[in-house]
């Protein structure tokens, strides 16, 4: 059983504080939507919670320690899909993910990343460099890391865009099945999700 928490979080960007006040608690299975309009904090949010930016004030607590001071094994535990894809243009599909996969700790041989982006619908694309590859393609790499992680906790911003609705459908599987199996989710999105059978909860960022 892991708990995520966010105790009164405070975010200021520039010179202007975007929320303060922010508490939440997330537990094993739970599914956290961060919600709110353009630039209200979403994704500083979410970079807090990874550890890329820190809180003004308040802290952010795993399994109720100050997840600064667990440093590598907090990374260990956690996925972070940021809503610019990272994928590298002159790499191909294959080697995208088995980079990114590394970069993250998890080294996956060909034939498993191969496997990975078949699931995701680009059987027959994983040789071309990724360039070539639409937009929602490209996001489809980008999601492909879902498969073959083994953290407990997601953390991705924007999963939803630029995929078709086949895909959509493919990823909101996925977060089910993650969820069911003791996993957590913590994500934004302007679409609306179906994801059913879940303690599910809404953070509204004004
Ligand atoms: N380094 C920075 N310096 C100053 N302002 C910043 C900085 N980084 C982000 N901001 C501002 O903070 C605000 C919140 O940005 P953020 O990306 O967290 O919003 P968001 O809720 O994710 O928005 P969207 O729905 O458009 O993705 C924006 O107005 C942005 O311009």
């Amino acid at each position: 059983m892991s708990t995520l928490q966010g105790n009164k979080l405070t975010c200021v960007r520039g010179d202007r504080k975007l929320f303060s006040d922010v508490n939440f608690s997330l537990e094993t299975g739970g599914l956290m939507q961060v919600q709110g309009r353009n630039g209200s904090g979403k994704t500083s949010l979410l970079r807090m919670l990874c550890g890329l930016a820190t809180p003004a004030h308040g802290d952010i607590r795993w399994d109720g320690v100050e997840i600064r001071s667990l440093g590598g094994s907090y990374h260990g535990a956690m996925t972070y899909l940021g809503h610019l894809s990272g994928v590298k243009d002159d790499l191909t599909a294959i080697e995208n993910l088995r980079i990114s996969s590394a970069l993250a700790g998890v080294e996956i041989d060909e034939r498993k990343a191969h496997e990975a982006l078949q699931h995701m619908g680009l059987g027959g694309r994983e040789l071309l460099p990724a360039k070539v590859l639409s937009q929602g393609q490209r996001r489809r790499v980008t999601l492909a890391r879902l498969l073959v992680c083994q953290t407990v906790l997601w953390i991705l911003d924007e999963p939803l865009t630029a995929l078709d609705t086949t895909a959509v459908k493919l990823i909101q599987d996925l977060m089910e099945r993650h969820l069911e199996h003791g996993g957590m989710i913590v994500m934004t999105t302007h679409q609306e999700i179906e994801i059913t059978a879940v303690a599910t909860q809404r953070l509204q960022l004004a």
